[in-house]
């Protein structure tokens, strides 16, 4: 009891302090929802969001990143995430180091963990909850990917190894693992661009199969947006980019008004 109290003390200092100077209550009252059930749910749920999104001045642990090299990665996998890193960062004439276009777009098992608060908030919450890409131990069994990010041209591309976890038709990938895979690089890409985002919508043609062990590339694009909606048009290919594999459309709705 003493101990879950003081791990809501020290949550909560982290939590204000954090929050006081990124703007998450006034975003809380913003969206305060006449009906009042509506405004507990999306308000807590931004609430985690916001958390999730914000830096961490107190945190002290550091994050396993699930998308960095592993000995799992197949030399494909390793090629491709060299061809994308390196344009991470460039060197200018004077030999500085300076960023590049792309952005290796870090991923963990549950962002709420290492958010400022967050060891003591995901203790509290769904302790046992992690992110469903990344919740099987063993490594290249289930989805082993990296997301880079390309602002200026506001795309994302995913280099993806679907281990053998992952299996629908005899030594092919699973449909529905081909949807989460989508899902969470179009989902990545709304709320890298817009802030947290759900989403509403997800439109999937699938126009061949991907066998289990091999890597692809899953491109996402963002098309428009209205108000709080994000369009997103996705296409995975193999990794010559000379067969496609699957297609899709997504929308998302950002959950608030700030943009990160
Ligand atoms: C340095 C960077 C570090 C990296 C950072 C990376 C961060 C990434 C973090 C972790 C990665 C993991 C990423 C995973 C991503 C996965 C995402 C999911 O799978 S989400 C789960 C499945 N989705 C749901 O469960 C939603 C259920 N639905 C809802 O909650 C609501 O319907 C919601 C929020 C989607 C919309 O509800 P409302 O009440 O807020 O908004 P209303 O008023 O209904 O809609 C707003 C507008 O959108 C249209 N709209 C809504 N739903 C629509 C639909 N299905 N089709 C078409 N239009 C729709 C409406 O017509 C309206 O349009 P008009 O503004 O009037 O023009």
């Amino acid at each position: 009891m003493l101990r879950h109290r003081l791990y809501i003390t020290r949550a909560l200092c982290q939590f204000m302090a954090c929050k006081l100077s990124t703007g998450l209550f006034r975003n809380i009252l913003k969206t305060k929802h006449p009906t009042g059930d509506m405004w507990y749910t999306r308000s807590c749920l931004q609430s985690i969001l916001a958390v999730t999104m914000a830096p961490r001045p107190f945190s002290s642990s550091q994050p396993r990143d699930y998308s960095l090299p592993n000995t799992s990665w197949s030399s494909e996998m390793l090629r491709l995430y060299e061809h994308y890193n390196i344009m991470c960062e460039v060197e200018t004439e004077r030999g500085d180091k300076i960023k590049g276009q792309w952005t290796r777009l870090p991923s963990y098992n549950r962002f709420l963990k290492y958010a400022p608060g967050g060891q003591y908030l995901s203790k509290l919450l769904l302790a046992k909850a992690r992110l469903f890409t990344r919740n099987i131990e063993e490594q290249g069994a289930g989805f082993e990917y990296v997301v880079f990010e390309n602002k200026q041209e506001k795309t994302c591309v995913c280099v993806f190894q679907a281990g053998h976890l992952l299996e629908g038709p005899p030594g092919h990938v699973h449909g529905g693992a081909i949807a989460t895979i989508i899902d969470s690089v179009t989902g990545t890409h709304a709320t890298c661009h817009s802030g947290p985002a759900m989403t509403a919508n997800l439109t999937i043609n699938y126009r061949s199969p991907i066998p289990l062990g091999s890597v692809v590339l899953v491109h996402s694009s963002l098309d428009k947006i209205e108000g709080r909606k994000i369009f997103i048009s996705c296409q995975v290919t193999s990794s010559d980019g000379s067969k496609l594999h699957t297609e899709a459309t997504a929308l998302f709705i950002r959950l608030f008004e700030t943009t990160y």
